[in-house]
């Protein structure tokens, strides 16, 4: 069911700092920042070969980011995402697996303008894992 690796996010405190460190001292293609107010959080894409690096800025009060960086200061792998022909189908074959869907279960747009969806992490390997439709 699932396909490519789209991205692995990163979770960070300063977005810029943490630009400037895959720009300057890694040599990556970085994207401009650009602000996900229905995902609550800010984004900068690292453009790899063969995938992308997202990093992610709390944005607003309320960010479901927010309680990970308090745990995690310095910053972390925070999900992984990947790509999926159906969203719809992949959500209700999870769902009939026992996944828990994050959210109220509709998958909203997400940063590349395509459906994305999340799973708990407890019912993947610890590891938060977003869906978004190729
Ligand atoms: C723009 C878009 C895109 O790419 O298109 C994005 O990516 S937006 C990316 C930002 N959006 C999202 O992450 C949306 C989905 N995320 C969520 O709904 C939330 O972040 C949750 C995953 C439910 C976690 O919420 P919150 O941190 O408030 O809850 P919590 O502290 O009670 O966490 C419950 C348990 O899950 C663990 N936990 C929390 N976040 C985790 C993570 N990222 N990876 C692995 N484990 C994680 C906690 O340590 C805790 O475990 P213990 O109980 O063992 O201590
Ligand atoms: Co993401």
């Amino acid at each position: 069911m699932i396909g490519r690796l789209n991205h692995v996010a990163i979770a960070v405190s300063d977005i810029d700092a943490a630009t400037a460190i895959y720009r300057d001292t890694l040599g990556a293609d970085v994207s401009s920042r650009e602000e996900q107010p229905d995902h609550g959080v800010s984004t900068v894409f690292i453009n790899l070969p063969n995938t992308k690096i997202e990093l992610l800025e709390p944005l607003g009060d309320d960010s479901p980011i927010a309680k990970f960086l308090e745990k995690n200061p310095s910053g972390g792998i925070h999900h992984v995402c990947y790509e999926v022909d159906d969203i719809l189908a992949a959500r209700d074959k999870l769902v009939a697996d026992g996944a828990r869907v994050l959210g109220d279960g509709e998958p909203k747009i997400g940063a590349h303008g395509k459906p994305v969806l999340f799973l708990h992490p407890k019912d993947f390997l610890g590891t938060l894992t977003e869906l978004e439709e190729a």
